[in-house]
Parts: structure tokens; sequence; C-alpha cells
């Protein structure tokens, strides 16, 4: 039987004789595989996760939501008091994000659905802070996103013969907004969108192209960050929602106004409120599809 080279020498659920829980499931299309773990004991390394997202080789899915009790996870305990459970959110391909949307739609979604937590408000630690989340008894599911920040450095988004400038939003994670004529102009999206100058995202950047579709409506594609094309992304649609409002001449804190956006992507819609204090809040569908073990002897194989 093949073997795992650890670095991690904690037992594994797998050398317990355990096996491995996973659920699917998606926000808007955005799909992810997710992990129950609450005390942090299966070890997902990055090359791990890229195989359990493969749509061929593993389970596949945009990402991952692997669900740790914050008190387990070291990026997370200092949030244990604020909030009890951890998304430890990973891109499809291995990589580590600070903030997923929709995945938070999913996470507070299956809380609810194992029992953890009840319908109405609950707090949930990421990468990128705490996020307040309330489920409602319809299904739907807001989240307080955070502030958007936008810093000042800009960069040009080229695809083949088009470039456009885009507005640079921070969502906790870095977003590219362009405004193009039609969604057709980005392109297959199968390689990530050159953006320039170099240096305006060091640490990569999730690409959004939008169009108008009437009063405070638009629709969106996505490149993400560590995935490619996805049919959704929630901090992208805050991304854009925030850009779009900023293009119209609209922002909250200065009108005292909140402003709603409808931001209709490829796999549904959601809807992104920026308040007067600034508060981003994005509300949306969570949905579970299926629910099995991973096998334990193929688990082993992969590359811990
Ligand atoms: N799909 C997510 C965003 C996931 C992280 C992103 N790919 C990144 O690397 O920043 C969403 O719904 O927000």
């Amino acid at each position: 039987m093949a073997t795992r080279a650890r670095k991690d020498k904690r037992p594994t659920p797998y050398d317990r004789g355990m096996s491995i829980a996973f659920l699917k499931g998606h926000g808007t299309q955005n799909d992810f595989v997710i992990v129950p773990d609450p005390d942090n004991a299966v070890q997902l390394s990055p090359s791990a996760v890229a195989v359990l997202c493969d749509r061929r080789a593993g389970l596949g899915g945009d990402g991952l939501l692997h669900v740790v009790r914050s008190a387990a996870h070291p990026e997370a305990a200092h949030m244990a008091g604020e909030a009890e459970w951890f998304m430890d959110y990973r891109n499809g391909d291995g990589s580590v994000a600070e903030m997923c949307g929709n995945g938070v739609r999913v996470f507070a979604h299956y809380l609810q659905r194992a029992g953890h937590v009840e319908a109405g408000d609950l707090a949930v630690a990421t990468r990128g802070g705490v996020k307040r989340v309330h489920i409602d008894k319809s299904g739907d599911i807001t989240v307080s996103m955070g502030k958007a920040v936008l810093p000042e450095d800009r960069a040009t988004v080229t695809v083949g013969e088009h470039s456009w400038p885009t507005y640079n939003v921070n969502m906790g994670n870095p977003h590219a907004v362009a405004f193009v004529d039609d969604l057709d102009q980005a392109g297959d999206l199968f390689t990530a969108p050159a953006t320039a100058p170099a240096g305006v995202y060091p640490e990569g950047v999730n690409v959004e192209f939008v169009v108008d579709r009437g009063e405070r409506h638009v629709a969106m594609r996505v490149h993400e960050r560590g995935v490619g094309e996805t049919r959704s992304c929630g901090t992208g649609a805050c991304a854009v929602a925030v850009a779009t409002a900023r293009r119209d001449g609209l922002d909250p804190a200065r009108t005292g106004s909140p402003v709603t956006y409808t931001i209709d992507l490829p796999g549904g819609r959601l809807a992104i409120t920026e308040r007067a204090d600034g508060e981003i809040e994005m509300t949306g569908p969570a949905v579970i599809v299926a629910e099995g073990e991973i096998s334990s002897e193929w688990f082993e194989t992969l590359d811990a």
C-alpha cells in the first residue's frame, strides 16, 4: 500500500481506521468539496486539495471548504472567542485564499444542516476575518462581507486584441473589474487574462468582466485566481457592485443612502448592498447536493 510522505506526523483519520467524510455543494454554481473535520485531524496538502478538486481524478470542485473548529486551527485560534467555526478555504489548484463569498454561504448552510448551528445569526472565522452570517428561513443566506478597499494603483486587463482599464477592489482578496461592451469579449478564459503593469497584484488577481443589464443591474463573468473561469464568485460580485457604483457616481458613505445591485452570473443571481457605513452585504442561495465517504485507500495515495 502506498504511503504518504507527510511532514506533519499527527495520526490521520486513516491511520486511526476512520473514514473521511465529504459533501458536495455549490453557491450559484460555484462548487465546493466540503470536508468536515472539527478537530483539524485531516491533513490537506495543496496537492491533495488539487486532486480532490479535479473533476476527473477526484471529486471535482472550484474549491474546497475544510470545516474546522477555530480553536483547533493555528490560523484561526485567535478568532475562537468570536466564531466557533473556521472556513479553511482552498482554491481548486490547492492555493490558499483569504475569502470566498459563495463558500461562506455554503459553509453556513452545511453547519445548519449538520446541526452545529440554527437558522438566524452566526459568525464564521475566515482568513479575511470574522464574517457575520444570517441564515434566513427562506434558505437565502446574507453575509456581511466587510468594507471594500479601493487601492489607487490600477491595472489594465488584456484579452486578445482588447484592453480595458480596471477598478482595483479588495474584498479581503484582490479583484480587477473591467467594464466591457459584450461578455464574449472576455474570450474562452482558459488562461488568466493579462494585467499590466506588473506589481499591481503581487499575489495574483481575480478578474471580472461586466456589462450593464439595466438600472442597478449588471451581468459578469469571472476568471478566478487559483481556479479558472467559474460560474460565480461572491467576492467578485461584491467587487463588481462597488466598482459599478463608483462608475455611476454613487458612494453610500458620501450620500448616506445604501445602494443595491443585482448581479447576474452564469450560475445564478446575487444581490449586493453597500450600506452607508461601507459594509457590503451579499445575499444568495446555498445548496448541498451530495454526501459520502472519501476512499481512505485512495486518500492515502495522495501526496500530503
Ligand atoms: N469563488 C470565491 C472566491 C475564491 C477565492 C479566489 N479564487 C481567490 O483566490 O481570491 C467567491 O465566491 O468569493
